[in-house]
């Protein structure tokens, strides 16, 4: 038996890790890395899983200038034409195997769909949903979820001035607060993933979680996902409907640990995802995925028992057809909704608590924006901002695009294989089959682009570039990435933060309770940990409730 452990392991390590690296079939050699990224990807899940992934390859640019070498079969390039030449519609790459760790359902949806046919189908049919006049016939509705919001932030300032110079503490639902200094403290980070959850599932599927009025991180999944399958094809065929057993889950938290551990083993091969999978750290992980799976199961099988026609995106996804023609199928359709709670939920939460973050650190900027805010919106009796009130403002535009820019949700190179014929990216011939990403982070904050004070938040800068210096700016500025896979709900997204962000900073005034910079969890969305922020609100206001 010893023998045969002997023989087997140098034989192992010599398949896996040398013979590829000395046969170099992408001809990767030349490209200067981190030594064991030469021969294994385990390296980039080590990093990933300590949290320091953006950064990481941020470092090993600065070290080794555009072009690094990430994995065995992989590199990074970060320089601004790079990025076009890699994601835009004439590259011909399409995404690499990465992505197949985050398919959560038996079909593939349209973010972690690989091949190009399917993915044109599906775009097709999604696509209308997400065009600018769908997007503001939603505005009403996610009008409700701004007020709610409002209400319980007011509810808790009312304890600040209750308070005046002295203390008290409390709790909405799960969320404490205190009050001290006449403001009251919380922790922004998940009042903003409450109203994106509820938002994204009263857009999508006409029912919000909840989450917003009783401060409490819960959403009802299926007890079986089975049981969920059968009750959608059931109601879909108008036969006896199935009764469905629904269980709470904290969807947050749930979908946090799923994200901490996909992304640390979706560069590893497929066959060591799931011996890698059953790590006690990252078993929380995998158990939420099929948890998760069911949220979207139970949001179908509700729509199709409730019967209501009213126009949310998960009626119009039921007009998409499957590659034979046929109406989505039940899987097909719980696979398509998942994907709108997900992409839709965490990013949104995420840049405006990164926003909210850096407003509150700079009283300057903020003022100037409440400034704005209170000449844009003078007069007008509401407490929820219209769209196209701010949408034109041009501080609140330069707010937004400069957290959108350096806390950049999405900040990693997205990986793509190199397709048949190679691609030239900075006069270098990647060989078809290997794997090049753009790191989103390090473009976005290149000091060769946005100057000595790339790390700053300075609004300002869109403001005062020339011309040519905006331009260049716009080269390297993709926070919803770019060509045929680009971001479906940009138009969402920047319409709900445009309306975020005028309501807030006109009401109420932020100060951070310390100067600690933002902690991230650092995976394929940066994720803030918790940012405890001190609120009170702008004298002179009136309520209309
Ligand atoms: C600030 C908020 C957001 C940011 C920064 C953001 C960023 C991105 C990025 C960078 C991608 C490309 C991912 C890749 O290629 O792997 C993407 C894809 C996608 N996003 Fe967003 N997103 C945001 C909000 C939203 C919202 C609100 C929705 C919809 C409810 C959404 C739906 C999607 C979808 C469906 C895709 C996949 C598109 C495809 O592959 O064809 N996103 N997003």
């Amino acid at each position: 038996m010893l023998s045969v452990l002997v023989c087997l392991i140098p034989t192992v390590i010599a398949s896996t890790f040398l013979i590829p690296y000395f046969s170099d079939p992408y001809k990767l050699r030349a490209y200067p890395g981190p030594f064991l990224a030469k021969f294994t990807s385990v390296w980039a899940s080590w990093v990933i899983n300590h949290n320091r992934w953006s950064e990481t390859v941020d470092l090993l640019h600065r070290k080794y200038g555009p072009i690094v070498r990430l994995g065995p079969d992989s590199v990074s390039i970060a320089d601004p034409s790079a990025f076009a030449v890699i994601y835009g519609h004439s590259s011909g790459a399409l995404k690499a195997p990465f992505y197949d760790a985050f398919a959560n359902h038996r079909i593939r949806d349209l973010f972690n769909t690989r091949d190009r046919a399917e993915h044109s189908r599906k775009r097709r049919v999604e696509a209308h949903i997400f065009a600018p006049q769908s997007i503001r016939a939603l505005e009403d509705t996610a009008r409700v979820h701004f007020e709610i919001l409002v209400r319980q932030w007011d509810a808790m300032c009312a304890h600040a001035e209750k308070a005046g110079r002295g203390s008290a503490e409390g709790a909405i639902g799960t969320v404490p607060w205190k009050v001290h200094d006449g403001r009251v403290f919380f922790n922004c980070m998940l009042w903003f993933s409450f109203w994106s959850f509820d938002t994204i599932g009263d857009l999508a599927f006409g029912h919000p979680f909840g989450m917003l009025e009783t401060g409490k991180d819960t959403a009802q999944t299926v007890k079986s996902d089975v049981r969920g399958m059968e009750a959608i094809a059931q109601a879909t065929s108008n036969s006896e409907k199935t009764k469905l057993e629904l269980v709470d889950i904290p969807a947050i938290e749930a979908l946090t640990a799923r994200a901490d551990t996909l992304f640390v083993v979706a560069y590893l091969p497929a066959w060591l995802q799931p011996i890698v999978g059953h790590l006690p750290s990252l078993q929380s992980g995998y158990n939420a995925a099929p948890k998760l799976a069911g949220l979207a199961v139970a949001a179908v099988a509700n729509k199709f028992a409730s019967k209501t026609d009213r126009a949310d995106m998960l009626s119009k996804l039921l007009e998409g057809r499957d590659k034979n023609g046929n109406l989505y199928g039940p899987e097909e359709l719980s696979a398509e909704t998942w994907l709108l709670i997900i992409a839709g939920g965490d990013t949104t939460a995420n840049t405006s608590c990164a926003t909210t973050y850096y407003l509150a650190r700079n009283p300057r900027i903020q003022a100037k924006l409440q400034a704005e805010l209170d000449t844009a919106l003078d007069g007008i009796d509401s407490d929820v901002a219209s769209y196209d009130a701010v949408k034109d403002l041009p501080y609140l535009g330069a707010v937004i695009n400069e957290g959108l820019r350096l806390h950049a949700t999405v900040g990693v190179g997205l990986p793509c294989v190199v397709p048949p014929g190679g691609l030239t990216v900075l006069g270098h011939h990647l060989k078809e089959g290997s794997v090049v990403s753009s790191p989103i982070y390090s473009l976005q904050r290149s000091e060769a682009v946005w100057g000595e004070n790339a790390r700053e938040f300075y609004p300002e800068r869109w403001l005062e570039a020339s011309a040519d210096a905006k331009k260049e700016m716009m080269r390297s500025f993709a926070p919803f990435s770019v060509g045929p896979r680009a971001c479906l709900g940009r138009n969402l997204a920047l319409q709900q933060l445009y309306i975020m962000f005028a309501t807030l900073f006109r009401r109420y005034d932020f100060v951070l309770e310390n100067d600690a910079p933002l902690a991230v969890q650092d995976r394929l969305v940066q994720k803030s940990k918790e940012c405890i922020i001190g609120v009170q609100r702008r004298k002179g206001l009136v309520s209309r409730q």
